[in-house]
């Protein structure tokens, strides 16, 4: 089972991908990102690719390259970066998933595909395996974020036995209002050391009570980070 270095928590930032006035990829400026993240935000976690960097909005080769990039750039001062692969092709989610695996990235992420839904757990779960498959060696986790995927499993039904299925499943980055099932979410795998990261800035004061155990945001990081690590 992959095991990472280190249990991600606290905040991990959600990256924008950084693009020139001519909406191409402005990979110039990763590093002064990494180190502005690092040295003036406090955060040495970071989330690539997800809803915050557009990952769905670029190619696969542009996905490739960003997560190149900021695995690059962040080595020796971030601690893990995190990669999203989520895409509507399995094979795109799975090409995307090795490649993090060999650039070095410390995790990958995936969201439900949106367009042809699951309809149950168990189509979502077999879609879920066979990406973690493609990089048996890295930490899973499952980015639930129905609003935009339209995919409203319960995030408490889909983890019920989940590592039985993806022995590489590390934890949740649960972008929902719903804290109900959030706190299932907790309650439940309680004897489990997964990440409970939240997702809904708006709310975090909220999920941090009911047990989350860090944050992806996109907002003011050096305040969340403060939250986050007391
Ligand atoms: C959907 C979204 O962008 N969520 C943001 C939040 O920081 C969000 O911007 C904030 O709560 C405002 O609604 C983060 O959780 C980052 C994130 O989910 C991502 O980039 O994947």
């Amino acid at each position: 089972m992959a095991s990472p270095k280190k249990k991600l928590q606290g905040l991990v930032a959600a990256t924008i991908t950084p693009m020139t006035e001519h909406g191409e990829i402005n990979f110039s400026v990763i590093g002064q990102y990494v180190d502005y993240l690092v040295e003036e935000q406090g955060v040495k976690n970071i989330f690539v690719n997800g809803t915050t960097g557009e990952g769905l909005s670029l190619s696969v080769s542009e996905r490739r390259r960003v997560a190149e990039e900021w695995v690059t750039k962040g080595r020796n001062k971030l601690d893990q970066v995190v990669i999203h692969v989520g895409a509507l092709s399995l094979k795109e989610s799975q090409e995307l998933a090795q490649h993090a695996a060999e650039i070095g990235a410390d995790g990958i992420a995936v969201i439900a595909p949106f367009f042809l839904k699951p309809w149950n757990k168990d189509v979502l779960i077999n879609f879920l395996k066979e990406v973690a498959a493609a990089a048996p060696a890295l930490p899973f986790y499952y980015y639930h974020i129905p609003a935009l995927t339209g995919v409203k499993i319960r995030a408490e039904e889909l983890l019920d036995g989940i590592q039985d299925k993806i022995p590489t499943f590390q934890g949740l980055k649960f972008s929902d209002t719903d804290l109900l099932d959030f706190g299932q979410c907790v309650d439940q795998n309680r004897q489990r050391q997964f990440a409970f990261l939240f997702g809904v800035d708006e709310q975090l004061l909220s999920a941090l009570v009911m047990g989350a155990t860090g944050a992806v945001g996109s907002f003011v990081f050096r305040d969340l980070s403060t939250l986050c690590s007391n």
